[in-house]
């Protein structure tokens, strides 16, 4: 399908070979009519890059209308857009944002994304209407799409600003990660460990490393996803609200949400709270791939699954008492369920295939 904005017209200026004929070049004009010259009934957020507008454009048959995305970034170096379409110009993945076209019009800077209905994962956790497996499920395919950023696409990518205001949710309620302002391309040239001066993402998701020195690797995203797992379970931004690392003194099964605590299987639970743990690892080495993260949290889904059907009506307890520090690199477990681990991921593939 191909997509026209209204007018089609075209704002002059400089050639961009790498994603001109992958994305639409609109005019600021296009975006005025888009967005209802950015009236403030479109607005649907404001974040640290920019505004937020829902738009509509026009179906090349002028038949019908459809909802786009458009941010208006307060960023007015053309350098940072061009960075993040260039990047999300090689990306495709079912996960990962789409977009659909951009405007470089003076100071005005705007990308275009698809309209994504259903809010963000930290808006369903706030509203805590989420059930257990379709967070899991929600979990799982994040995964998928950082294993496709780190392992998968052309050359590692760094998302470097995963949180759940940027796990965005599709008409059908599949997640769609976005927010690749800060993502980075790692090349084999690229001398290892990575440093970046500054320290950029979200407080309370931003891997230990980093806040120290700056350093960046594909394991810093798995520190952040760590604590994404355990704001599922939790329903809540703990680390964000308090800033500080005393949240994770007492057992992480004591703050499950209570919209979900009777329904999570302890066999899943196990999996999930190992995961967890590993992703939030204070050393980078000592944490999981996401291949592996992904692997392990299609397990737990499958372990949920089969303990649904012989405890339709789940009222499940969960006996562990697990305790996180990962700024101390402690992590106890108190007393744990008896479940058997596959320990060997190439076991787990075996598992999940069979
Ligand atoms: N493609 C999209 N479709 C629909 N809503 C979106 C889309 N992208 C973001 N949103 C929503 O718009 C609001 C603002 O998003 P935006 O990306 O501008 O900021 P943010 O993610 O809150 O912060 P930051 O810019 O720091 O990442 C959020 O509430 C988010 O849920």
């Amino acid at each position: 399908m191909f997509l026209d904005c209204f007018g089609n017209t075209n704002s002059s200026g400089r050639h961009f070979p790498v994603f001109e004929n992958a994305y639409h070049r609109f005019s600021l004009a296009d975006m005025r009519k888009s967005t209802n010259n950015f009236h403030k009934k479109r607005l649907i957020g404001r974040g640290g890059y920019g505004e937020l507008y829902k738009g509509y454009l026009q179906h090349i048959d002028g038949a019908s209308d459809y909802a786009v995305a458009v941010k208006r970034f307060k960023v007015k170096r053309w350098e940072v857009l061009k960075t993040e379409i260039e990047l999300l110009c090689q990306l495709r993945h079912r996960n990962i944002i789409s977009v659909v076209g951009f405007c470089n019009h003076r100071k005005e800077k705007i990308i275009v994304y698809q309209y994504l209905s259903n809010g963000s994962l930290y808006q369903k956790l706030v509203a805590g209407k989420l059930s257990w497996i379709k967070r899991l499920e929600i979990c799982t395919s994040v995964a998928r799409a950082l294993n496709y950023l780190h392992a998968e696409s052309q050359c590692t990518i760094i998302h470097r600003y995963i949180n759940p205001r940027n796990i965005l949710l599709d008409d059908n309620m599949q997640p769609i990660l976005a927010g690749f302002e800060l993502a980075v391309q790692v090349f084999p040239s690229t001398p290892k460990p990575m440093q970046l001066k500054n320290v950029e993402g979200t407080i309370g998701y931003i891997a230990p490393e980093h806040l120290k020195d700056g350093t960046i690797s594909d394991k810093s995203d798995v520190y952040s996803f760590g604590v994404i797992l355990l704001e599922v379970v939790w329903g809540r931004t703990i680390f964000y609200m308090t800033g500080s690392e005393n949240y994770l003194e007492k057992p992480v099964e004591e703050d499950i949400d209570p919209n979900i605590k009777g329904n999570i299987a302890p066999g899943c639970w196990q999996v999930v709270i190992d995961i967890a743990q590993r992703c939030l690892k204070h050393e980078p080495e000592e944490r999981p791939t996401m291949h592996e993260v992904d692997l392990r949290l299609q397990h737990a889904l499958l372990l949920q699954a089969q303990a649904d059907i012989s405890n339709p009506f789940g009222d499940y307890i969960i006996m562990s008492n697990t305790i996180i520090n990962p700024h101390e690199n402690i992590i106890k477990k108190v007393e744990t369920d008896s479940y058997c681990m596959p320990e060997d991921v190439s076991d787990l593939e075996d598992t999940l295939s069979g």
